[in-house]
């Protein structure tokens, strides 16, 4: 064969021994592992793995030691305990969500928002969830009562609250937020606590997290111990006898309205003599202060010297340096004290702005976070509704 011949063959074998290396179905091949040296173990978390991958509940230890006894940590937003906004977990997103008692919403900041509206907030985006299912065609839209409002489409996902989980959650995802929401940027979005009644999701109302988490919980119940300039916690399926002193006492729900609504036995202002009053109310995490009868804010504020209703303002004020007497709300023969300070509730202009305003134009009495974060809470979702109120 000529010596052209025989190169010629060998570049030929060459070119097609490189093309089928190029193409050839590897058998093996081996990587080099590198050790993460930003990783800081955590014994407990990697024993809790193993429960939550094969879904089996934990030891309680275990669940405490890893912030999967079905607490959560409830931190005020701000100085004046104005929210507070709780970590929640949807498939993975951790986002900051304010727990209220009196909606039955849960909706999230999405990708789906004007970037106008998303700056400053942490942003749920759907497509980076594996186990997100859009419901085609749902929507939801919420107005509040200080006319705050949100709006936007939904679909399922995994979402956790303190180590309980729950799947096929309706996750309400805003295409449109008031510019309350949009100013917030501490809070991502709401998770409602109310009833599923009152869910605003079209052409099919969605559970809450709770009604879905309920028959998975030791006990059907969840428990607010929201606290004053600090974090507190709220708590799935048990009740904690170490977070209340005394004895509880229970009054029954009324769920035509859609929320924890109950009916107050009276009040007493400061060291005063305690007047019995039905007073119809809710228990609301979500609403800030106590919106009470004319004729206990009235009574209230008699005793606050430098107190009058200030127009300008909407609401009662007082000089800051005034001292505010305690308010007693009659539970059945509960006595609840909410202490003076938590009634100053933060100054404005030259005075300050009470805690206790009136109930005109709401139709009932808001017992907010003004009165929660002086009492341990029991929201009881039996098939007989009820709240609990311990001090603490
Ligand atoms: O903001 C709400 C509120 C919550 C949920 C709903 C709603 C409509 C449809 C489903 O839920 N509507 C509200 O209005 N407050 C508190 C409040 C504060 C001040 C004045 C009026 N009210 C409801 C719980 C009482």
């Amino acid at each position: 064969m000529y010596p052209l011949t025989q190169i010629a063959l060998a570049l030929v074998t060459l070119l097609s021994v490189t093309a089928a290396s190029l193409f050839e179905k590897r058998e093996f091949f081996s990587v080099m592992q590198v050790p993460n040296t930003k990783f800081v173990a955590n014994g407990p978390a990697a024993y809790a793995k193993a429960f939550q991958k094969y879904n089996k509940p934990m030891p309680h230890d275990l669940a405490v030691a890893t912030g999967n006894d079905g607490s959560v940590t409830a931190t005020p937003v701000d100085a004046y305990d104005s929210e507070y906004l709780c970590p929640v977990s949807i498939d993975g997103q951790i986002l900051a969500l304010e727990f209220d008692s009196g909606s039955s919403d849960l909706w999230v900041f999405s990708t789906s928002l004007p970037l106008s509206q998303q700056k400053g907030h942490v942003i749920f985006d759907p497509s980076k969830s594996k186990n997100w299912k859009a419901l085609s065609g749902y929507t939801w839209n919420i107005t509040y009562g200080d006319k705050s409002g949100a709006s936007g489409t939904v679909g399922t996902d995994v979402v956790t609250v303190g180590g309980t989980s729950v799947s096929g959650q309706a996750v309400e995802i805003a295409t449109q937020v008031s510019s309350q929401f949009v100013s917030d940027t501490a809070n991502n979005g709401l998770l409602g606590l109310a009833f599923s009644s009152i869910n605003t999701v079209k052409p099919q109302k969605q559970k809450t997290f709770f009604d879905l988490a309920k028959p998975s919980l030791s006990s059907p119940v969840f428990t607010a111990d929201l606290k004053h300039h600090a974090p507190g916690t709220y708590d799935f399926g048990t009740i904690n006898s170490a977070k209340y002193t005394g004895a509880i006492t229970y009054t029954n729900v009324v769920t035509s309205k859609g929320f924890w609504e109950f009916t107050g036995s009276g009040y007493a202002v400061g060291n005063g003599s305690f007047v019995s009053s039905s007073i119809d109310a809710i228990a609301d995490t979500g609403t800030t202060l106590i919106y009470l009868p004319d004729a206990v804010v009235t009574a209230y504020y008699q005793q606050v010297s430098g107190a009058s209703y200030d127009s300008s303002q909407g609401g009662y004020t007082f000089p800051c340096s005034a001292t505010l007497p305690n308010l007693t709300l009659g539970i059945g023969s509960y006595r609840a004290v909410v202490p003076g300070q938590y009634i100053n509730y933060s100054p404005r202009g030259s005075k300050c702005f009470g805690g206790v305003q009136s109930n005109t134009g709401i139709g009932f009495s808001i017992y907010g976070d003004v009165f929660l974060k002086s009492q341990f809470v029991i929201f009881d979702g039996s098939s007989t509704p009820r709240l609990g109120f311990a001090s603490k």
